[in-house]
């Protein structure tokens, strides 16, 4: 499998400046610095506890860094009022772990939720067609009156997404997408992440400890080590070293 290459705009959606954030007396973010451009996927890896969801909670204003300035599609988060920051929340999709399906809901209940609260004055007809678009985006039009627990892992991980697309973000943060998955499943939601890119042109972040992933869908990889990102550039670049702190990673997911 070869490895994404760069996409070749540099107009920048995400832009993470100097930033610092501790707890206490530890310190997770140490002076990061990170830039998303329009149209790509960008992985992030780290070990555990390196600060990734951190930082993935102060780009959607969640938590406040202590110094440095992180802007999205143009707007100082930590500068925002809360109206102000709600609006920006509804122009990126989150799809955590955490975001799971409403199990009392069809999964046609399930998406039309997010419109229905976000967006006023849509007819019938609009909802039922957002709904269709996304479904066949996903590959899953046959789930639409089923129940979430009559789906699998995966379906279900794809349905998250869907329920996220409805809203036409510009920004999609993945994080762990394929944790918990068989490897083929795994497959089939890189795939997905990939086509979503195309088709929605969303620039998307993507968390995850996955190597294949990583390189399936990283247009570039951006290491979190000791508080910063240490390194970045296409997969190849990354893993191209001697580094010590990095090789574990590729030898863990390749050489087993
Ligand atoms: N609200 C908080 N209060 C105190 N400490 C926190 C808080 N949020 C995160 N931390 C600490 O910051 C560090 C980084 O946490 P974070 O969740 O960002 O790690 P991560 O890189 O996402 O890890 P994983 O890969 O396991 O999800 C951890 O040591 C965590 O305990």
């Amino acid at each position: 499998m070869e490895a994404k290459s760069k996409t070749t705009t540099t107009e920048t959606v995400i832009s993470i400046r100097n930033v610092e954030k501790s707890f206490g007396d530890y310190q997770v973010l140490k002076g990061a610095d990170l830039d998303l451009y329009k149209g790509e996927n960008l992985v992030v890896l780290g070990r555990s506890g390196t600060g990734k969801s951190v930082l993935i909670k102060i780009i959607s204003g969640l938590l406040t860094q202590d110094a440095g300035t992180v802007s999205v599609l143009g707007k100082e988060v930590s500068q925002l009022n809360a109206k102000e920051l709600l609006e920006l929340r509804l122009r990126i999709g989150f799809s955590f772990q955490s975001s799971a399906l409403y199990d009392s809901m069809t999964i046609r209940q399930n998406l039309e939720f997010p419109l229905i609260r976000n967006k006023k004055n849509l007819t019938k007809g609009e909802i039922n067609k957002a709904v269709e678009t996304v479904l066949d985006a996903v590959g899953l039009m046959q789930t639409i009156n089923q129940m979430p627990s009559e789906l699998s892992g995966g379906q279900k991980k794809r349905i998250g997404i869907a329920r996220t697309l409805i809203l036409q973000p510009e920004i999609m943060l993945y994080d762990e997408p394929t944790a918990g998955l068989d490897p083929i499943t795994c497959l089939e939601i890189n795939r997905l992440i990939n086509e979503v890119q195309e088709r929605y042109k969303t620039s998307s972040i993507v968390i995850t400890h996955d190597l294949t992933c990583a390189k399936e869908v990283g247009n570039r990889i951006a290491m979190l080590l000791d508080g910063q990102f240490q390194r970045a550039g296409t997969f190849d670049e990354v893993f191209d070293t001697d580094d010590q702190r990095v090789t574990p990673f590729f030898e863990y997911n390749f050489i087993q």
